[in-house]
């Protein structure tokens, strides 16, 4: 999980215009170029979306070889290395073709073509970790294909000439930050529910286009007191569909119910799909799970970290509904550090547990194990 400031930063025009819109690049299987960080500047195409035809125009437009760079975790599951690396690797090989890339960076591939053996594997430099948070960012397995601009001339002229889209490595490290800051809210509404009649949604909109999150109010919470907040982080098949893989359905409805039972209070619907890693690779991690994997070990297969949340969206709703001390309906002891870590005082965790149903004993018992969840 990464380790976000609790303070404001200033707001660096184009930031967020310039990482969104290569995210969309990176999404449609078009290269970006990355520069800073005192490095050469790189031409970026995300492992997901090699081909053949994407591979020989990326080798047209480089100035020298390619390499793939994959995450620590992912490196330690393909055994390229004995224990998990402290940081991204970067892997050289001459047969670097689509099919070898696949093999390599996507663990749910089926038929795996024998994989190159790597000549040398290295830590990653701090561009190429950039190139990776990218990728990850556009919510596409943590893989990147690397290959060196042309650098006779300025890298922003070179890539405007050739149509890439060109951003500073200071801009994706910055993003998720400066995303949370600029949340601002843009619609509220009475919604009526169920089990809460006097509910109030509002929604928070980031500056970079990206999903809303959502405050769920009850009632009129005291904000000179700790108030009652769920901090809830989207599951469309369980909140949506009642999958019984995991617990959220369970705990979205118990929480409205809860709040609603004392009175007032808040729940955040947090867009942080699958611990963060988005709806197609929590499927593919649930493909990883039917073969063996736990919920965490799932996440590693895949290159990802086993929690890849970041608090400070939640920490900055509740500032703007001057919220400022919680009592925190959660199991999860790093939500209690995170948002505290984020400025918000948790007086108390409110424990939140829910009866397993027949299909969820062992991700329940992972949670427990492996995340440090309270029972
Ligand atoms: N990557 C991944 N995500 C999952 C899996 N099962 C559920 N999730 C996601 O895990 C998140 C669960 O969120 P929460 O219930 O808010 O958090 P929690 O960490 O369980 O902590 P609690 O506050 O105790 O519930 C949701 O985003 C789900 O989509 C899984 O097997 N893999
Ligand atoms: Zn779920």
């Amino acid at each position: 999980m990464s380790d976000l400031p609790a303070t404001s930063q200033s707001y660096e025009p184009g930031t967020l215009e310039d990482v969104d819109r290569a995210l969309s690049e990176l999404r449609r299987g078009w290269p970006v170029l990355l520069h800073g960080n005192g490095e050469a500047p790189l031409l970026v195409l995300a492992a997901e979306a090699a081909n053949e035809e994407r591979l020989r125009a990326l080798d047209r437009s480089a100035n020298g070889r390619r390499s793939l760079v994959l995450t620590g975790p992912r490196a330690q599951a393909l055994g390229l290395t004995e224990t998990e690396a402290d940081g991204p690797l970067r892997l050289e090989a001459d047969d670097l073709s689509a099919g070898t890339i696949a093999a390599l960076a996507d663990p749910t591939a089926v038929a795996r073509p024998v994989a190159a053996a790597p000549q040398t594997l290295a830590m990653a430099n701090a561009l190429e970790v950039a190139a990776v948070e990218l990728v990850k960012l556009a919510r596409l397995v943590p893989a990147v294909l690397l290959a060196p601009a042309p650098t006779a001339d300025s890298s922003a002229d070179w890539a405007a000439r050739k149509g890439f889209l060109s951003l500073a490595a200071r801009e994706v490290e910055a993003y998720r930050t400066v995303a949370a800051f600029s949340l601002t809210k843009v619609a509220e509404a009475g919604v009526p529910l169920s089990d809460a009649e006097d509910t109030r949604i509002l929604a928070f909109r980031p500056a970079d286009g990206g999903i809303e999150h959502l405050a769920i109010v009850i009632g009129r919470p005291d904000t000179s007191r700790p108030v009652l907040v769920r901090l809830h982080s989207e599951c469309f098949t369980g909140d949506l569909l009642g999958s019984l893989r995991c617990d959220c359905g369970d705990q979205l409805r118990g929480a409205i119910r809860a709040i609603a039972a004392a009175g007032s209070g808040v729940l955040l619907y947090l867009a942080q799909e699958g611990r963060g890693i988005g709806l197609v690779n929590k499927l593919r991690a649930y493909t990883l799970q039917d073969r063996g994997a736990d919920t965490h070990e799932a996440n590693l297969q895949l290159g990802f970290d086993a929690d890849e949340r970041v608090y400070l969206p939640a920490a900055e709703m509740l500032r703007q509904l001057g919220v400022q001390q919680v009592r925190l309906l959660t199991n999860n002891p790093e939500k209690v550090e995170q948002l505290a870590h984020c400025g918000i005082a948790v007086t108390e965790r409110v424990p939140h547990s829910f009866p397993s149903n027949g299909h969820n004993e062992a991700y329940l018992a992972t949670k427990a194990a492996k995340f440090g969840h309270f029972l």
